[in-house]
């Protein structure tokens, strides 16, 4: 390998704008191949992710659910003597962002030999971040810098001091009365996190929920919702948000009715955090970016994970910065960049093959497409379902289970290209389809693939049983 340091001038060879997932991975995964990186963070090193985000939410709603998963198995149920303990969910909640102390990931920058800049950064000129008063030079340039929440333009809303998921994934108590506004993964996942917590919710959302996914989802998730006593309303928009001098909170929809609460949580969507970025001082209008995460019109700057808008997911923007990483080393290195479909740089699965889960209960898991945008997309496709709760293994993980599956499948290639999963516990049976979607692999060799008994993995025998065997 060419050593990166002879005859250079530049403060770094790569400077990531972000400490988060993804502008760490990007830094790391560079740094590995002999890249002299810096990090610059101007709040905690790890990002929205393991602080306000992805981290907090899943404590706050895996206590609920292992508690509703042992009311349904007789002998553990009658073990329960109790109800959720709010304040212990909240304090292991705090225990997973550390207390919001990023010293545990400062170390780990250290000793990955990445520099940590403190500070916000913005570009100065090609190759140039301003941090401050100081301006450092290098080769190459990532933003990482995540997404910011969007407000709607609701008359009283941004008076009426609305939680954003930051609020709500690092709440100090549970309010007695919670609005959530926006249907979507965040404002789904908070909306039963609270439910179990003991707030009376009611969720508004102008379409179904999780209206992304496959029909069946919303449908099935609005009926958990509301099992746990969420009011859940569908096809309804706020028309004006008041918080009165008490703190009540009054919003008032566009079919005439009123709801009261004490917050109101607004989910309703993120968008790039690029505003401040110093964009116009390089030239650039859009974040568009190639496979490698090139920004599209320079060869120096890069742009990964929520930042470029391709999949606002913590694992898909860390999937993009390990190919940004090696990619961005490899031309440091001038070294070849495997830039071909599926190649070692590039980060080809985000416009197929993405994994969703939606960590309600019960869990949404998706991966690929669905059906519809496999029919926008001109692909001749087939789908099959089946009920999750006849598979034998998911009869015996809880009574009672009720569960959907949904394979999407390409009818001239024979290989899946989606796959939808609902049910109590389905995550972890995404990534069966992730890889089949991911590998290609022909139905006819998948009959193969056999799904041990009992499990809830039987579900993908019954799926292949659904489309029928191939001659
Ligand atoms: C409530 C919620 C729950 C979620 N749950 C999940 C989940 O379960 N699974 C999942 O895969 N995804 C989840 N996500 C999405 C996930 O949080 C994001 O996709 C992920 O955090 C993106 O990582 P990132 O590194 O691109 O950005 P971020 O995590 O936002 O990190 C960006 C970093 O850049 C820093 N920064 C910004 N501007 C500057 C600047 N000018 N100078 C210096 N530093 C700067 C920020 O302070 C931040 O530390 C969730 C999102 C929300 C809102
Ligand atoms: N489990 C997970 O992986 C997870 C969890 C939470 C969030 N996230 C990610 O974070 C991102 C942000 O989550 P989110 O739920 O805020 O976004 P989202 O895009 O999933 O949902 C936003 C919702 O708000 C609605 N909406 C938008 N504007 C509105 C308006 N003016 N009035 C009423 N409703 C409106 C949309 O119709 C949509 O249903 C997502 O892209 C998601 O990928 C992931």
């Amino acid at each position: 390998m060419t050593d990166l340091r002879e005859n250079d001038t530049t403060d770094y060879d790569l400077i990531v704008i972000g400490a988060g997932p993804v502008g760490e991975n990007v830094a790391d995964y560079a740094t590995k191949r002999g890249v002299r990186a810096a990090i610059v963070e101007s709040e905690l090193v790890g990002g929205e992710c393991s602080y306000w985000a992805c981290m907090p939410s899943k404590a706050l709603l895996r206590s609920g659910h292992a508690l509703r998963a042992a009311r349904r198995l007789p002998g553990a149920r009658e073990a329960i003597t109790g109800d959720l303990d709010a304040d212990a969910v909240l304090a292991r909640r705090t225990a997973f962002t550390s207390g919001w102390d990023d010293s545990g990931q400062v170390s780990w920058l250290e000793s990955a030999g990445i520099a940590l800049i403190r500070g916000e950064g913005c570009l100065d000129g090609p190759g140039r971040v301003r941090v401050g008063e100081r301006v450092y030079t290098a080769r190459a340039v990532a933003l990482a810098t995540g997404s910011v929440p969007r407000l709607p333009d609701v008359p009283g809303l941004a008076d009426a001091a609305p939680w954003g998921t930051r609020e709500a994934a690092s709440a100090d108590h549970v309010p007695p009365r919670l609005v959530v506004l926006g249907g979507g993964v965040a404002g789904t996942e908070l909306a039963f996190a609270f439910a179990s917590l003991g707030s009376a919710v009611t969720i508004i959302a102008r379409h179904a929920l999780l209206s992304r996914e496959e029909p069946f989802v919303g449908d099935m998730i609005a009926e958990a919702l509301e099992l746990q006593g969420v009011d859940v309303r569908l096809g309804v928009s706020p028309t004006r948000v008041d918080r009165n001098a008490g703190g009540v909170v009054a919003v008032t929809l566009d079919d005439g009715t009123a709801i009261e609460a004490d917050e109101i949580l607004v989910s309703t969507g993120r968008r790039p955090n690029s505003d401040e970025l110093g964009l116009d001082a390089v030239g650039i209008v859009s974040l568009s970016v190639d496979d490698t995460m090139l920004v599209n019109g320079t060869d120096w700057l890069y742009a990964v994970g929520d930042v470029n808008a391709r999949a606002l997911l913590t694992h898909q923007g860390k999937y993009q910065a390990r190919a940004a990483g090696e990619a961005i080393a490899a031309r440091l290195n001038g070294t070849a960049v495997c830039d071909e479909p599926w190649g070692a740089h590039v980060a080809t699965a985000d416009h197929s093959a993405v994994p969703r889960v939606v960590f309600s209960d019960p869990e949404v898991a998706a991966a690929g497409m669905t059906e519809k945008d496999a029919r926008d997309k001109g692909i001749a496709v087939r789908a099959v379902e089946y009920d999750l709760g006849a598979v034998a293994g998911a009869a015996l993980h809880a009574d009672g289970y009720s569960g959907r599956a949904k394979l999407v499948v390409d009818e001239e290639r024979g290989v899946i290209v989606g796959a939808t999963f609902v049910g109590q516990d389905v995550a972890d049976l995404l990534h069966a389809a992730t890889i089949a979607i991911v590998g290609e692999v022909p139905l006819d060799r998948l009959w193969h693939a056999v799904p041990a008994y009992p499990t809830i993995s039987e579900v993908w025998l019954r799926l292949l049983e659904e489309y029928g065997r191939p001659e």
